[in-house]
């Protein structure tokens, strides 16, 4: 579903931070992204999520050559791919419930065709008792929960996450990676980015390791 050919990155006209990468995402796959800090996983995470294109190398998304997408195609695109950033990005002013019903308002929808699959989600990855409240309110791991929500409402057919264990204790982040797990058996191609090596070691799955921009792949 994405696909990657000797592609490279450079930030304006600075040294290259992704070189000659390629690798394969397929339906219903589960995958590591992993390398030392500043190797280049969040920028490999922004083009699979279409937000950055790549500066040479070819690269495709659901079967489209991503250098001949028109931005009037790229919201529809990028409704197929659940992303969990880093820094969350939840609207402070937003209750959990809107923050996660958000990407299917933008789309027009009613909340009375939406409520049911926004509590239910909710409640999947346990926050159906924080509906209500405000992000500014709750934990970090609670964020984190509320921003899984939020990428999966649109039950997108790839999950790119990352670090979404980052700000979590152990116990919590063994339970976000049975969540991930699960999604994938119901169907989504996951790529969870992370250094935590004790949670990689907890599924046998392939890794994508960067090295100063350089991938290997770990099967
Ligand atoms: N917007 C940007 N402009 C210029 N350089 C950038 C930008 N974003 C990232 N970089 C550079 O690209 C390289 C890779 O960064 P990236 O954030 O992708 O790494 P990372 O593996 O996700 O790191 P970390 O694990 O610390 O989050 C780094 O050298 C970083 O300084």
């Amino acid at each position: 579903m994405i696909r990657f050919e000797n592609v490279g990155l450079r930030y304006g006209m600075g040294t290259e931070v992704l070189k000659d990468v390629s690798f394969h995402i397929p339906p219903r796959s589960f995958q590591f992204l992993t390398g030392p800090s500043g190797a280049g996983k969040t920028s490999l995470i922004r083009l699979m999520f279409l937000s950055l294109k790549p500066t040479r190398g070819f690269m495709s998304a659901f079967g489209k050559d991503v250098s001949r997408i028109n931005p009037a195609e790229l919201p529809a695109l990028r409704r197929r791919i659940g992303v969990v950033f880093q820094d969350f990005r939840l609207l402070d002013h937003l209750t959990t419930f809107d923050n996660v019903a958000l990407p299917l308002r933008v789309t027009g929808k009613e909340e009375a065709d939406y409520r049911t699959d926004v509590v239910e989600l909710l409640r999947w990855v346990g926050l159906g008792h924080r509906m209500h409240a405000y992000p500014p309110i709750l934990s970090g791991g609670e964020k984190q929960r509320a921003a899984i929500a939020r990428a999966l409402i649109t039950q997108p057919e790839l999950l790119l996450a990352d670090e979404p264990t980052g700000n979590v204790d152990p116990p919590l982040a063994r339970r976000l990676l049975r969540l991930f797990l699960e999604l994938n058996r119901l169907g989504t191609s996951v790529v969870i980015a992370t250094h935590d090596i004790g949670l990689m070691d907890q599924v046998d799955a392939r890794r994508l390791i960067l090295f100063d921009g350089r991938l290997e792949i770990s099967e």
